[in-house]
């Protein structure tokens, strides 16, 4: 059941704020919807976005700027949190990198974590919910999101074209088992044996992609971003579309950095990318 916190006009339409309790995760779960103006309450084609490091359910609703052309499209707009709150497994606040907020969209398997983290389970709960209790078209319902959350949504998409038949990422983690962010977690969520790692890393998974997502990939990248070349690799994810002929618009912008001026620059863009394919 969802548990309404607050709702404030946006646009013509009307943003929310949600809890639930997550079965997947086994604590409740806060996300936030931005649906639009929809006097016929017809079945919309859904967005979820995938946050980064450190963020929440709000951080992507109140930076990005997304809800003008969200209404403008038709879209509603799914955000939810970066990982449990309250799960008490000792050292999670510890660093800003991993633990809370930091859930990398994975199902943890060593003890301690595997109680509770659980964020790969939990967008597909999620996913499901919001077919069930908004008006979400379930046969169109697309994804992206930023760093973490970009690795996020590539995983997701590319393990799930059916949930997720729409997938674009701004900075993304592309591929985490060279990044120093992506050892750490999946170290510490999933132990030492880094063959278990590849179903959580896109270029891995790009590489042995089947069947291409037919309308293509959008990923933007800064020049000017600080974690570009020690965290985030586009050239690897780049070099394993080639090969598995999936067509991608990989857009490097000079000066743009990691934070939120440059996801608000080029929102428009997504939005525009998944509602032409949502709505085809
Ligand atoms: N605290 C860190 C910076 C953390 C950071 O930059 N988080 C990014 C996502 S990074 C990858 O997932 C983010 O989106 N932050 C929220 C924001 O509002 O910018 C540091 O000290 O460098």
């Amino acid at each position: 059941m969802l548990e309404l916190l607050s709702e404030h006009a946006c646009f013509g339409g009307v943003q929310r704020f949600y809890r639930h309790d997550s079965q997947a995760i086994g604590l409740p779960m806060r996300f936030s919807v931005f649906i639009p103006a929809n006097p016929d309450n017809a079945r919309l084609p859904g967005l979820f976005y995938l946050a980064g490091l450190t963020c929440n359910e709000e951080t992507f609703m109140i930076k990005a700027g997304a809800q003008r052309f969200a209404a403008e499209a038709g879209l509603i707009l799914v955000a939810p949190d970066t990982s449990p709150r309250g799960a008490n497994v000792e050292g999670e606040a510890d660093s800003w990198d991993f633990g809370v907020g930091a859930g990398f969209y994975l199902d943890a398997t060593k003890p301690d974590w595997s109680k509770h983290y659980r964020m790969q389970s939990y967008i597909h709960e999620l996913r499901e919910l919001v077919i069930a209790e908004l008006p979400v078209d379930g046969a169109r319902v697309g994804i992206f999101g930023h760093s973490m959350g970009g690795h996020g949504a590539l995983t997701l998409a590319l393990k799930n074209p059916q949930a997720f038949k729409s997938v674009s990422a701004f900075a993304p983690i592309a591929a985490p088992i060279k990044s120093p962010w992506g050892k750490k977690a999946f170290t510490g969520y999933l132990g030492d044996n880094q063959e278990t790692w590849e179903q959580y890393d896109a270029s891995v998974l790009m590489a042995r992609l089947q069947t291409p997502f037919p309308a293509g990939i959008l990923i933007d990248q800064g020049l000017g971003d600080k974690f570009l070349d020690e965290q985030l690799y586009p050239d690897v994810f780049e070099a394993a579309c080639r090969s598995a002929a999936q067509p991608l618009e990989l857009r490097r912008h000079a000066l743009y950095d990691h934070g939120y001026y440059f996801i608000s620059t080029f929102i428009e863009d997504h939005i525009r990318f998944h509602a032409k394919n949502l709505t085809a």
